[in-house]
């Protein structure tokens, strides 16, 4: 397996301060837009940003509309934000756009692939997908990137599952078909008789928000309303009186069929040769879902069968339909321009839901719609803030305790806490974070770190020391050993052979509280000077004073001994950083056996 090689460790372009807010687990970070600023980039708490990738003069991050958004989403997008609203881009357009963007907001005709993220420059930090579905956006590759993607899943549902109702009613009534036919100057009511909904059997397969409106809607027609959702509860099907049953038997069962689950490589095609066959003859099916859940050439086959007797299509696999495809041809077929979200209500609504998502991401909240981020409850964050801190800390110390030229494979974190459950994803990816991006350019979140782990072949494993006691705080400390590397500063190296910190917060401030198996105590502020000596009167004054000299402001030193008069290793917590020549001097000590100096 590859590890992350240790080469010469950079110093971060900031220096972290007990200011940290939740920001850098979130990373898609505008403080606020006044205190933004591009031409001084900054890594960790914001985003990498250059002048030179700057389109717009002022302080605020840029958000690309690319789609159609209504008013008052865009209206609050540009209290916060610079917004570029370029409609109908090519996708030529849109990469040379995107390095100059933070923040893009499609709905469903932008496909926002891997070339779109590889186009950013690592400056796009949030997708919005204005709607439901995000089948149009290479999760994978935004994952890859560090960039968030956050929907807006509720906003549309009714106006989805309204057009879902119109289609099934215009289907049953031939209203399409007759409308055009009368408008050509025929009379033809013979021809156009329909089907009646009242006491048929409607199978809803997706029986999420959108599906389960759509059966509300159809028992108020009379209709008997089964549905297939192997993720759904079913209490909540019960409770507006329709049963769960399998995909044989809805399928077979049905007089209509309504789909309403998300394109994914699972539900891709699942209406096909085979499924048509187990359906009743002379079914009917409306999808208001996506184009690809159906096999389309199946369907018009099935259709020429007449298998189905009728379908009523709001998407198809490729949108626009070249103008002569079948099914938009094909006399027994009712279709519309994906219109389910296109209400008034519907685009307002979505457009808001979307805009505070995006500007809440830039901002470095929680993003309650990500849909590639572990979802953490906001009070569990709030809660966490402070182990956060020190988790990134602490995994930014050990890996520059370790030598130059060994490989990190293997991080163990040890959490003690007396909470069974907690919730330690956030934890992990600051840890990640502290140890990946001081020795490498990637940009490390809550996003992307168990991805970027993975690829740097870092192994992190995870073990809870169970505490009694109170569950009122929710870690007593966190323990990062790296293993199967050499030490830079050999005392920071357990007996079994691991560097080891650990670390707490004490009145909400990080602490390093153990080096190796000394135990040491030093506020996680600023920086600092790691030194072994041997335990004699004198030390700490010939140090200060050192430092003292060097004109290096001292807030803290701490001394851990294993015995009086043997090794003791003292921590000191800097303001400055030394230059090299104090870190020289301190090292001449007599008593001195090491030193070094860590960068926070
Ligand atoms: N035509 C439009 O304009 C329009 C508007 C809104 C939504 N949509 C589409 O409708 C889909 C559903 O929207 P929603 O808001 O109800 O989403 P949702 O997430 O609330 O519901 C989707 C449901 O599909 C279920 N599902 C997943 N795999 C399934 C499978 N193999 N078989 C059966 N069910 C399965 C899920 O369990 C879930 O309950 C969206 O993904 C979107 O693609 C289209
Ligand atoms: O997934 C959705 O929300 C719908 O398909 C709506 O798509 P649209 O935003 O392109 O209308």
């Amino acid at each position: 397996m590859a590890s992350l090689k240790i080469p010469t460790l950079k110093t971060p372009s900031h220096s972290l301060s007990s200011k940290l807010s939740l920001r850098s687990a979130f990373s898609a970070n505008f403080p606020n837009s006044a205190h933004f600023s591009r031409s001084q980039p900054q890594r960790g708490r914001v985003l990498i940003l250059t002048s030179a990738a700057s389109s717009s003069s002022s302080n605020k991050p840029t958000v690309l509309v690319a789609e159609k958004l209504g008013e008052a989403g865009l209206t609050l997008l540009k209290e916060f934000a610079d917004v570029d609203c370029s409609y109908n881009l090519s996708p030529e357009e849109l990469r040379s756009k995107i390095s100059l963007c933070d923040a893009l907001i499609v709905r469903s005709g932008t496909k926002v692939n891997r070339a779109v993220f590889e186009s950013s420059g690592g400056r796009l930090k949030v997708v919005g997908r204005a709607g439901v579905g995000i089948d149009n956006v290479d999760l994978a590759a935004a994952t890859e990137h560090g960039c968030l993607v956050v929907n807006a899943p509720t906003a549309n549902t009714v106006a989805a599952a309204e057009h879902g109702i119109a289609l099934l009613a215009a289907m049953a009534r031939n209203v399409a078909q007759a409308d055009a036919s009368i408008k050509s100057g025929k009379w033809q009511r013979n021809k156009y008789v329909g089907v009646s909904l009242v006491g048929k059997t409607l199978a809803v397969l997706g029986f999420g928000k959108v599906g389960s409106e759509v059966a509300r809607r159809a028992k108020g027609l009379g209709m008997h309303v089964i549905a297939h959702d192997p993720y759904a509860p079913a209490e909540r099907a019960r409770a507006i009186g329709v049963e769960l049953v399998s995909f044989d038997e809805a399928i077979g069962a049905a007089d209509f069929i309504s789909m309403h689950m998300p394109l994914t490589p699972a539900t891709s095609n699942m209406l096909n040769n085979e499924t048509f066959a187990k359906m009743k003859k002379g079914v009917r099916i409306v999808n208001v879902a996506r184009g690809g859940v159906v096999d389309e050439e199946a369907l018009v086959r099935a259709l020429d069968a007449g298998i189905v007797a009728q379908a009523a299509l709001d998407v198809f696999s490729e949108e626009p339909p070249k103008q002569d495809n079948k099914l938009v041809q094909h006399e027994m077929v009712t279709v519309t321009p994906h219109l389910g979200a296109s209400t008034m209500e519907a685009q307002e609504g979505v457009a808001i839901e979307i805009a505070e998502a995006v500007v809440g991401a830039l901002k470095g909240e929680l993003a309650a719609t990500a849909v590639n981020a572990p979802m953490v409850p906001a009070e569990v964050l709030l809660e966490l803030k402070p182990y956060v801190i020190l988790a990134e800390k602490l995994g930014r110390l050990a890996v520059q305790l370790v030598a130059g030229g060994s490989g990190v494979k293997t991080v163990k974190v040890s959490y003690a806490s007396s909470r069974p459950d907690l919730d330690t994803r956030l934890l992990r990816a600051m840890i990640t974070k502290g140890i990946i991006e001081p020795i490498s350019d990637i940009y490390v979140n809550l996003v992307n770190a168990d991805y970027t782990a993975k690829q740097r072949g870092l192994r992190i494993t995870e073990e809870h020391i169970h505490l009694d006691g109170s569950h009122e705080i929710p870690l007593e400390f966190i323990k990062v050993q790296i293993a199967d590397v050499k030490s830079k500063f050999a005392s920071a190296t357990s007996k079994s052979g691991e560097i080891k910190v650990e670390g707490r917060v004490k009145d909400g401030i990080p602490h390093l509280t153990k080096v190796g198996s000394f135990r040491v105590d030093v506020s996680l502020e600023g920086s600092i000077i790691l030194c072994r000596q041997v335990d004699q009167p004198g030390m700490i004054g010939k140090v200060g004073s050192i430092l003292g000299e060097e004109n290096v402001n001292v807030s803290f030193m701490s001394v851990g001994r294993v015995a009086p008069r043997k090794h003791a290793v003292m921590a000191i917590g800097v303001d400055d950083q030394p230059r090299k020549e104090s870190l020289k001097r301190i090292g001449e000590v007599p008593a001195i056996e090491e030193s070094v100096f860590l960068k926070l």
